[in-house]
């Protein structure tokens, strides 16, 4: 394949900034790909695993001369990173994002950025429950989505250009409005994901996942539960915090059908359940027909990061 952009700047050096710098040197996307973390370990690490040709301290420093910015830190921690990286962007560089919640990053970096920047907000749908440069993978985002969200006005020769860039890195894309954005991934990523933390603590207070009694007994399901309940912290605060509005307004709808469901295991209403269940498996087998089932490629690589 061939260079995309000639300069590209990585802010943050964890799972999914490590996976873009593997595939983009495996596939020949960049000609030089300019790395930055905060914590000199981190860095040193990036470099040792080739995640990019080089790294600076700060940020600022990072984007001097880059074609592309790519912004891969916690989505609380995206308007920082572009007051700082502001007034060091070059004339035409197209800078991006890859946080999961996008109304938030558009209001948090967008008004940072000076005249003749472009600003295309996208967000690749995979990832694993690992975080921190040993997680990143070349083939993280082989046939799964990434969704593209450009404001109002974006420019469209860079839009197209940044849509080819992840299809060269595996990805199918798709552009959505940023509402409708927040509110599909509060409910296919967002909720799941705190689902999932609630089961794994639920579990937790009954003292039986210390004394490894309910993973040794476990089906898949609980398992894959621990596995999404292992999910980096810090980026999970940041992604509720952040999607208040739709993530409320699904665990509303989501409580509603809980409740509607016990009370038909209490009043032992069989034909409900089994009206339900035959519902949500026909939706499954749906998605498989389709060919939209995307597992994950691989979810035992990497470290977690403190
Ligand atoms: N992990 C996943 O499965 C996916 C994550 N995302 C999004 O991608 C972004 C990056 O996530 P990961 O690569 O998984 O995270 P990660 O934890 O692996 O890497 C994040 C990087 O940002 C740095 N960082 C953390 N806080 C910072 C701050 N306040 N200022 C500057 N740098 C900071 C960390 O040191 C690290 O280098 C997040 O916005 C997340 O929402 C998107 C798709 C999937
Ligand atoms: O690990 C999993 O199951 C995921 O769901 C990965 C993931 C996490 C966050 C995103 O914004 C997108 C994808």
């Amino acid at each position: 394949m061939s260079v995309i952009y000639d300069r590209v700047a990585l802010i943050g050096l964890g799972l999914i900034a490590g996976s873009m710098g593997l595939a983009m040197r495996r596939d020949g996307l960049a000609r030089e790909i300019v790395g930055t973390a905060r914590s000199a370990e981190t860095r040193d690490v990036a470099v040792e695993l080739g995640l990019c040709d080089r790294v600076t301290e700060t940020a600022a420093e990072a984007v001097e001369g880059a074609d592309l910015v790519v912004l891969a830190v916690p989505v609380g921690a995206m308007g920082r990173v572009a007051q700082e990286i502001a007034p060091h962007l070059k004339r035409g560089a197209v800078v991006t994002d890859v946080g999961s919640v996008k109304r938030a990053v558009l209001e948090g970096v967008g008004p940072h950025l000076p005249e003749g920047v472009h600003f295309v907000p996208t967000h690749p749908m995979a990832g694993t429950e690992h975080s921190g440069p040993h997680a990143g993978f070349a083939e993280l985002f082989q046939n799964r989505w990434c969704l593209i969200v450009p404001p109002e006005g974006a420019d469209e020769t860079e839009i197209a250009r940044l849509e080819r860039f992840w299809q060269a890195l595996g990805a199918h894309t798709e552009r959505m409005d940023v509402e409708h954005h927040d509110l599909v991934c509060a409910v296919v990523s967002h909720i799941p994901h705190l689902i999932a933390y609630t089961m794994v603590g639920v579990a937790d207070d009954l003292r039986r996942v210390s004394d490894q009694e309910v993973i040794k007994f476990s089906a898949a399901g609980f398992r894959d539960f621990t596995r999404i309940a292992a999910s980096d912290p810090t980026m999970w605060r940041d992604v509720f915090l952040t999607n208040k509005e739709a993530t409320l307004e699904i665990l509303g709808r989501f409580t509603e059908e809980l409740f509607a469901l016990q009370r038909a295991i209490r009043t032992g209403d069989g034909d409900q359940l089994f009206d339900y269940f035959t519902h949500t498996r026909a939706i499954r087998r749906g998605i498989i027909e389709a060919g939209q089932d995307t597992e994950a490629p691989d979810f035992g690589r990497g470290t977690k990061q403190k």
